[in-house]
Formats: structure tokens, sequence, C-alpha cells
């Protein structure tokens, strides 16, 4: 396939290739899109400081994710209904976690059911090496998304991702004016029709998540019944506040991803780089205070377009990172091959800050790395 220099081209001839329908969906924020605008224009508001003289001849962007060694910090984030960009689908993005040796979390909704996906990865030795986890929206009926779990389990999946912000669906404008919904040819691939699940277009029809079966009455107590229908670790998508870390630490989850959905669900609340530090300093002043109880590892997404934001959200706390719409548009641009290449030009983007920078490792990313303006 074509070589592309950066992900803002691949976004480019992409959002060309697709209809209105899809690219409106893929790409739009909620409301006025102030939100999405700021998850990316904040990462300018970061500078970074290039230390000099360091020998950076064997720079290495391999980590762990809860505990799990993976070649690099950024990883695929859960997006509905990927045959809108592909025929492939959630194969295909898949298929590219398995080529990058990358962490991929599948969403509820996806079009290739979630036993499907874990096939893509034939080949690994044992269950326990696969690189999926799967997104959680939990239905109205609790026992349908016990089912799930179950499968999940069964099939592999190392962790469960519950997304938090989404109790209603965000207002996004041109889904609406769109009268979105998903072509006939495609279907949510883990539901049959009989469990009720609605798309996203009558989700937004509806303005609310009792017509979609999603469960709006969901509180922290239920990580307690997570807990009870699954031995999956727990991972909450959707922390915005130093108030709900702490809550998190407390319900002792095993991760915790700061985000805004992409900007999709509340307009107007802050990038999530300007306030991954609040929740990187309450994590650890928990972490303080409670010197012997583990505390969730912290991962961000929203705006990753470039090698340079992997290295201030890495600085500001983050342990991982994960990219939505770019995979997106790697998927539509070239299936799996797309994909592949999105997380290897921004892979090569982040060896090469970080050798510029002056840092061999990822652990060596702090806040001696960059200045902060006031984001706030
Ligand atoms: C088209 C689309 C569909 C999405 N679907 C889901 C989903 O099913 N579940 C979920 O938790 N997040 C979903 N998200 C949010 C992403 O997981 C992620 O938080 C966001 O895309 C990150 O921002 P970025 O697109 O700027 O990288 C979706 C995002 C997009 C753009
Ligand atoms: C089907 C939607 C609820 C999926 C989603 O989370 C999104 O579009 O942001």
């Amino acid at each position: 396939m074509r070589v592309y220099a950066c992900i803002d081209d691949i976004e480019k001839v992409a959002r060309s290739r697709l209809d209105a329908n899809a690219e409106n969906y893929y790409s739009s924020g909620a409301v006025d899109e102030t939100t999405l605008a700021l998850n990316r224009s904040d990462y300018g508001r970061i500078l970074l400081r290039p230390r000099v003289l360091r020998n950076v001849t064997s720079v290495t962007t391999s980590t762990t994710i809860l505990g799990r060694q993976v070649a690099s910090p950024i990883a695929i984030a859960p997006a509905a209904m990927q045959g809108l960009a592909h025929s492939d689908g959630e194969l295909g993005t898949a298929k590219a976690a398995k080529n990058t040796a990358s962490l991929m979390i599948l969403s509820t909704y996806s079009n290739t059911s979630l036993e499907d996906v874990i096939s893509a990865t034939p080949d690994l030795p044992q269950a326990s090496e696969s690189p999926f986890w799967l997104q959680l929206y939990v239905h109205q009926d609790r026992c349908i998304s016990e089912g799930l779990l179950k499968r999940a389990e069964k099939a592999g999946y190392q962790a469960l991702v519950l997304t938090v912000d989404a109790p209603v669906l965000g207002r996004r404008l041109k889904d609406l004016r769109n009268k979105f919904s998903m072509p006939p040819h495609l279907k949510l691939a883990n539901f049959d029709a009989s469990q009720g699940v609605m798309t996203a277009s009558e989700r937004n029809s509806t303005g609310a998540t009792s017509g979609a079966k999603a469960d709006a009455s969901l509180t922290w107590k239920d990580i307690d019944w997570l807990r009870s229908v699954t031995s999956m670790k727990i991972v909450l998508k959707g922390i915005m506040t130093h108030e709900d870390a702490l809550l998190a630490c407390q319900w002792k989850v095993d991760a915790i991803i700061v985000s805004n959905h992409g900007g999709r669900q509340l307009d107007t609340c802050p990038s999530t780089i300007s306030i991954l530090p609040e929740i990187t300093a309450a994590v650890k002043s928990y972490s303080h205070a409670h010197p012997t109880l583990p505390v969730p590892e912290v991962y961000m997404d929203g705006g990753i377009r470039r090698g340079t934001d992997v290295v201030k959200a890495l600085a500001l706390g983050a342990r991982a990172v994960f990219i939505g719409r770019p995979m997106l548009w790697g998927l539509v641009v070239g299936g799996h091959e797309g994909v592949e290449q999105v997380l290897q030009i921004l892979n090569d983007e982040l060896r090469n800050a970080m050798a510029l920078v002056g840092v061999q490792s990822v652990d060596e990313i702090g806040e001696g790395c960059i200045i902060r303006k006031s984001l706030l």
C-alpha cells in the first residue's frame, strides 16, 4: 500500500473515501465539538525539553501494560462498527494488533463477534497471551452482559474495560442531522436480534440509553457485581476527575483510562491531556497514604496523533495511550496494513521524539522532559 508521512495525511485520504454517514459518525464530537478540538490543541500548550549528549543509540519503547510485555505504550482503543471503515472490520484491526504486538480493546458494538476476533490470532501458544481486552456497555438485562463476559473469558480476553462515561449518549449533531444508521449489511455481531440491542442511530434518535437497553443506573457498587460474574481484570474507561480517580482506587480496579470518549460525550469538559496530571497526582497520593495496597495503572486516550503527544502523556504519568480515530483512518485506507502503518508511524515518531528528548526507555520519560504552560 501507499506509504504515508504522518497520521494527518492518512486521515485526509480516509475521510475523502467515506460516505457522509460514516465519515461524520467517525469524525464528530458532541454538540459544538469544543472538547474534541481541545483534545488536540492542548498538546500544543506543552513543550518538550531536548536534553543532549546522552547516547541514544538504542531507544526502546517496550513496556508492560497490566503485567503484559508489549512492544510499545501505544494501544488500540475500542471503536464501534468498524465494518463502516473496511470490509474486514475488526478482523483487520485484530490482525494489525497481532502483527505489531499491540494491545487492542474490542468494542461491545463490533461488527465481528468477539470469538472471531480472537481467531485472528490462531497461532498464539496460549490464550493468556492474547492481546485483546473487551470493552463493555452494560445491558439493562444483566443476564445478557453476564453471557457476554463468560464468552469473553472463555475466548481468552484478558481484561474487561467498563466504559463509564456514556450512561446516556452524547449529542452528536452531525449524526442527528444525518439520522445516522448502521448499513443493513452490517450487524452488531456480539448479540442476536432477540437481545434488543439498538444501533447508534436508534440511541441517537431516542437521545437516551433507555431506548438502547444500555443501563444508565450503573453505580460504583456494580464493580462488585462485575467481580462476582468475571475473573477478568477490570479497567474503567472515562475517568476525568480526581474524585473519581480516588474512588477507582478505593474500589480496587486494576486500571483506569483517562478519557472523554474522544470528545463525543460531555462537550466543554476539559481535554484529557490537561486533566491527566490531576488524575495521576490523585492516584499517587492514594498510593502514599496506602503503601501496601495496589493502585490502578493509569492510561489515557484522546487526540493522540503524533509521537510527541505520546511523550507528553507519559511525562504526565500515563503508562500507556490508546488511539481511536487514527486506527479507523488506517483501516479505511488499507485494512490491516493501514492500521499497521498508523501504529508504525506513531511508534517511529515516538522513538524519534525520545531520542531528541534524550531518553532511551519509556521509564526515563518524566516531568523533566516537558514544560507545561497553564492548561486551565
Ligand atoms: C467512531 C467511534 C466509535 C467509538 N466507539 C466506542 C465504543 O464502542 N466504546 C467505547 O468505550 N469508546 C468508543 N469510542 C471512544 C474511543 O474508545 C476513544 O475513547 C476515543 O476515540 C479516543 O480519542 P481519539 O479518537 O482522538 O483517539 C469511539 C470513538 C469513535 C471515534
Ligand atoms: C454505538 C455507540 C454507543 C458507540 C460509541 O461509544 C460511540 O459512538 O462513541
